[in-house]
């Protein structure tokens, strides 16, 4: 290595003192090959022992190459772009050996304990050339650098949306003619661009993502998007060297206006101000809509000659905009120096002195000047808007194109100004759609309370409550809402994420592990799966049980609020919900609620013991306290029902659930101990009384026998029309019999 080193140095040298530049770039080009090259030896040798090298060495001697390397994970890390090349190399590599190398090359694979080993010369560099990583590129759609790039399209489309129309403005074209080129050559750059980003684009299959260059390719080159960029970028322009002001030749760069459309769509998606982005919107297109119409109208002008025209044309005028006259004095307010002396004058008698007024002006006053350009196209773009949104007079058209062009105008202001007022007083509906939603609710539950005369201290109570939950940002969003319009798996993942904190704080499922919460056994109605979901693995059902339960809890979950001083459950009470203080505090009290036993906080559970049908409480499904909320508090709710269908599924986790529960009632004494107690029955377990399953069994056989009573009858229809038909082939066959033998007899067929 030290002699390559040397080489090196000496390279640099001569690179340094050479004059000639090719003979300095052809060496820098070599010093960086080298460098390259020793590199991946060197870490190579370095991850090899003693032995393993003399071996590398050896295999080095008889491959006959110099640069021999391992590529393993370390490479694979650095290379995760193009982790294909790695096998792909190795394929290579063995294909290059003759059977005694590739003996030996096994044999090293082994000591070396790795299994992409791989030769790396010259033909690695080509088959990770530009051209293969390009190749082998993909892009999704739904990434930042598509949304990143998708804003650069954008961009230059807007450009050419705005600055086509304005080269119909001579000053514009005079001043700004080279900028305008270079700009023209950056948006072309990025659309040529984009034609390559757009066929490596991804796109879904079947519900797969399809990655495949060549699928990629054709899938782009047969849409509709392909054939508008490749006009989009057809250099027009070329006709601009004969006709350098006919800048309206690129009017084909609009062509990929689309993607305008379908950025904002993407915006509108992302964003989290989806108001301001829409109004943003709006004013973006009124200003494109109104500069193309100010542009026509001053293309009108020119048609028609301007440069005479006067205030009453309907044309362009420069008389239609006066430049204003301002006075030079700083401070006009300090009389004496620069305002007129008006003193011992009847201002209103001005017309007797107003020429000495004039006089005394004159030296100070300076025009301020607008450019032509100016007040070309701000005086189109008035005339534009004005007559757009049908506001202002205007003077009327004499000509016939002018009266067309404002007819047309006209009915299009029509419908954009509809579209201004209904999409304005939509977005300010949805803006204070939860607000009004809110108040509707709160009027009407006063409506119903003055109605039904409720006192004034618990109509008070309501009131509160209205504005603790709109303050509390809890009235902002309907949760039993999101449910409907979002998957299950989704909804499932989200409900996990804000609840599972509290849930586990719950000591009743504390031993309940994390672990598999997403690889849950799936319930059957239509759910949609993301790519690369599990459907399920093998050994789901009772691997994880308990987790599994958390996870059924958890989506059976809803938040309840509680006023201060409202009994969330009295003692004696029939079970039929248990709770978890999400936040508040709460008091276990008497039932005449002056001795308070116990006070609970975030995260403590309460209700559970009346619902879980424990053998032996001697409460059996009554509650065995009264539970007083002391402040406001946000208590998540669970029903019996939801419990024990959740639990259903998970007997072990069952069984734990019953032991803890008894155990908290064997501390407080309310627990029969019994000998018999696997004579209870498994049903009463279950948490359904036996009365109630056999109501439900009775139910299940009326509908059984229901259901065969409706297969029997058709079973004897059906066999009554066999029997009909049978008859009438019998009757056939007797009266042709004849001829049908006749028919037969060829084929040895016996009647
Ligand atoms: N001494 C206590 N300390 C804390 N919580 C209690 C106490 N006694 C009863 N509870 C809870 O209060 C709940 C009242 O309804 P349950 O009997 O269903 O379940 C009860 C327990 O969860």
């Amino acid at each position: 290595m030290a002699s390559d080193r040397e080489q090196d140095a000496e390279i640099a040298l001569a690179m340094a003192t050479s004059t000639n530049k090719f003979a300095r770039l052809v060496r820098m080009m070599m010093l960086i090959k080298r460098w390259t090259t020793g590199q991946i030896q060197q870490e190579t040798e370095e991850r090899l022992d003693d032995r393993n090298m003399l071996m590398f060495k050896f295999f080095e001697t008889i491959a006959g190459t110099k640069n021999l390397s391992i590529i393993g994970n370390h490479q694979e890390e650095s290379m995760s772009w193009f982790k294909w090349t790695t096998g792909q190399n190795q394929q290579e590599t063995e294909e290059r050996l003759d059977d005694r190398n590739m003996l030996m090359f096994k044999f090293f694979e082994t000591v070396a304990g790795t299994k992409n080993l791989s030769i790396i010369g010259n033909h690695q560099e080509e088959s990770m050339s530009w051209f293969n990583k390009i190749w082998h590129l993909s892009i999704n759609e739904t990434n930042n650098f598509y949304y990143r790039w998708s804003a650069i399209v954008m961009l230059s489309c807007i450009y050419n949306l705005v600055l086509i129309p304005v080269m119909i403005f001579a000053e514009f074209r005079q001043s700004y003619y080279k900028p305008w080129l270079v700009a023209n050559a950056i948006t072309d750059v990025v659309n040529l661009f984009d034609i390559l980003i757009q066929s490596k684009r991804e796109f879904m299959e079947d519900g797969v993502c399809i990655t495949e260059p060549k699928a990629m390719l054709v899938k782009y080159f047969k849409s509709r998007d392909f054939i508008l960029d490749l006009l989009s970028v057809t250099p027009s322009d070329l006709v601009m060297l004969i006709f350098p002001n006919l800048a309206f030749v690129r009017l084909n760069r609009l062509l990929k206006i689309h993607r305008i459309f379908d950025f904002m769509e993407r915006t509108e998606i992302r964003t989290n101000f989806p108001h301001l982005f829409r109004l943003l919107r709006l004013i973006v297109v009124c200003f494109v809509i109104f500069h193309w119409n100010a542009c026509v109208y001053f293309l009108l002008s020119i048609l028609y000659g301007y440069q005479d025209s006067e205030m009453e044309d309907w044309v362009f005028s420069y008389e239609k905009i006066l430049d204003p006259l301002l006075p030079k004095c700083n401070n006009r307010l300090y009389a004496g120096t620069c305002l007129f002396d008006e003193d011992g004058l009847d201002a209103h008698e001005r017309h007797t002195y107003v020429d000495e007024l004039l006089d005394f002006w004159e030296p100070k006053k300076y025009v301020r000047e607008f450019s032509n350009l100016t007040k070309k196209y701000s005086l189109s773009f008035y005339w534009s808007s004005l007559t757009l949104v049908n506001l202002g007079e205007q003077p009327s058209p004499t000509q016939l194109s002018q009266m067309l062009f404002e007819i047309v105008d006209t009915l299009l202001g029509l419908v954009i100004f509809a579209i201004i007022v209904g999409d304005i007083g939509n977005m300010v509906t949805s803006m204070n759609l939860a607000r009004s939603t809110f108040e509707e609710k709160k009027d009407g539950c006063k409506r119903y309370m003055r109605f039904r005369k409720v006192n004034q201290v618990l109509e008070r109570k309501v009131v509160e409550w209205f504005e603790y939950t709109w303050t509390r940002g809890q009235a902002k969003v309907d949760e039993s809402k999101i449910v409907e319009y979002l998957p299950s798996r989704l909804h499932g993942q989200m409900s996990v994420q804000i609840h599972m904190d509290t849930i586990r704080k719950v000591r009743l499922f504390q031993d309940c592990e994390a672990g598999l919460l997403y690889e849950l056994v799936l319930r059957l109605h239509l759910q949609i799966f993301s790519p690369g979901d599990y459907i399920c693995r093998k050994g789901d059902v009772g691997k994880d049980c308990e987790a599994g339960l958390l996870y059924e809890l958890v989506l059976r979950l809803h938040l309840q609020i509680f006023s201060p001083g409202d009994y969330i459950c009295r003692k004696g009470d029939v079970g039929k919900e248990m709770y978890i203080i999400k936040r508040g505090c709460l008091e276990v009290v008497s039932p005449d609620g002056l001795k308070v036993f116990a006070t609970l906080n975030e995260g403590a559970v309460f209700g559970e013991l009346s619902i879980l049908n424990i053998p032996g409480n001697k409460n059996g499904n009554r509650r065995t306290a009264s539970i007083r909320a002391v402040g406001y508090s946000d208590l998540y709710v669970l029903t019996k029902d939801d419990l024990w269908d959740a639990i259903r599924e998970f007997p072990d986790a069952k069984k734990s659930l019953i032991d803890k529960g008894k155990e908290i009632l064997r501390k407080d004494n309310l627990l029969k101990e019994s000998d018999d107690e696997a004579e209870l029955s498994d049903m009463e377990i279950e948490g359904i009384p036996i009365e109630e399953r056999l109501s439900k069994i009775r139910k299940n056989l009326y509908k059984l026998e229901e259901t065969i009573n409706k297969y029997a009858s058709s079973f004897h229809g059906g066999n009554a029309e066999m029997k009909r038909r049978i008859t009438q082939l019998e009757q056939r066959y007797k009266t042709r019999k004849h001829s049908i033998q006749g028919l037969y007899s060829n084929m040895n067929i016996d009647f």
